[in-house]
């Protein structure tokens, strides 16, 4: 009982108070995780933030506490279940950042993760609907092909849906691609800027390697391919059993919330970034949602760029990825729907 409520009163705890009016609240909900830590202490160096809100069923009033003492300029405040936490967390919040959820073990696909992590995001997006309905939510979670539907479903329950608010993270599938093929090319990862379309899982994610302006022989673009849309499992291999990605996602999520904010707070204009979102692209084939590079801007989605020209082996993984995306995002649909 002491201990609860002892927790309790921390967590409720605003630490460093400074703020900027030209800033946002950004909440991270699985804040105390493998990604959620990291993340924050990234998110804690933006000037764009003026409150960073963490919560998790855990933990989360020592990762507040940690954060806090770092002298950059936002509020950092803790919060868990107890005493209204998750209201207390998302009220007025700008962005939600979602990596809550388990990750995969060695042999498990990232839609092996549906039956624990479907019901985490339905509880986190009813609860963002109510406290923020207006926020940016930003989801990290796996099955992202499916996880980003069920906030979708969520939102349209609740009449309060706006599908220029709503991302799937794939940013981490850029990133790598950047990597792997910077080191092929040998190359700066400035150089290698590559588009990657379609989804967040093995043969949805496409690396459209012609459009780079790099050469590739046929083997270099198989095996690239391959590793681009195989990068997680290559992690949760290593990681043998202890989870998957976590510091590339967070920096990868760091990524897209920064330009998010700039986009959003700061009035850059210019900002895109690839995301999941509701597309035109593939709607007449039901894909309702679709990764490509995405124009942001004040009220989140401002223009979803065209897939572009593609070759023969191209055309082949979107035909590939178009099957499978649909299954994942009417499973997360109806996950919601006949609930
Ligand atoms: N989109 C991507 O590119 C990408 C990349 C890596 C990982 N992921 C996914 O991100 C998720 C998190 O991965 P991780 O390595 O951080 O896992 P983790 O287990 O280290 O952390 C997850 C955190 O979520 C918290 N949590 C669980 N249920 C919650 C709830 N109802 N409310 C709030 N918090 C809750 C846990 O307490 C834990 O702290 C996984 O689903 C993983 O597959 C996605
Ligand atoms: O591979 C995973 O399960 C985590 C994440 O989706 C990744 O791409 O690293």
């Amino acid at each position: 009982m002491f201990a609860t409520r002892q927790i309790s009163s921390i967590a409720k705890r605003a630490f460093s108070t400074s703020t900027s009016s030209n800033a946002a609240k950004v909440a991270v909900l699985g804040a105390a995780g493998g990604i959620g830590q990291p993340l924050s202490l990234l998110l804690k160096q933006s000037s764009l933030i003026s409150h960073l809100s963490l919560y998790d069923i855990v933990n989360t009033p020592g990762v507040a506490a940690d954060l806090s003492h770092i002298n950059s300029n936002s509020k950092v405040s803790g919060h868990v279940p107890d005493n209204n936490g998750l209201k207390e967390a998302l009220t007025g919040c700008d962005i939600v950042v979602i990596p809550a959820g388990v990750p995969r073990k060695p042999g498990m696909t990232r839609d092996d993760l549906f039956n624990t992590n479907a019901s985490i995001v339905r509880d986190l997006a009813t609860a963002c609907a109510e406290h923020c309905p207006k926020a940016h939510i930003l989801v990290i979670a796996n099955p992202v092909n499916s996880t980003v539907p069920i906030v979708a479903e969520v939102f349209k329950k609740a009449g309060v849906f706006d599908p220029k608010r709503l991302f799937g993270v794939t940013t981490l599938d850029v990133v790598r691609a950047s990597r792997f093929v910077s080191e092929v090319k040998k190359v700066t990862t400035e150089e290698a800027k590559i588009t990657v379309i379609g989804g967040h899982s093995g043969v949805t994610i496409v690396p459209l390697l012609s459009q780079s302006g790099h050469s590739f022989t046929e083997e270099e673009v198989k095996a690239l391919t391959h590793r681009i849309q195989f990068g997680g499992d290559e992690v949760v291999k290593a990681k043998n059993g202890t989870g998957s990605a976590t510091l590339s996602m967070a920096f990868a999520g760091a990524r897209f919330t920064n330009s998010l904010l700039e986009a959003t707070v700061a009035g850059k204009k210019n900002v895109v970034e690839p995301t999941f979102v509701k597309s035109e692209i593939f709607a007449k084939e039901g894909v309702e949602f679709f990764a490509t590079n995405v124009e942001l801007g004040p009220n989140g989605v401002e223009k979803i760029h065209p897939i572009g020209q593609v070759n023969a082996y191209e055309q082949g993984l979107i035909d590939a990825a178009v099957p499978e995306l649909k299954g994942n995002i009417a499973k997360g649909k109806a996950f919601i729907v006949k609930a």
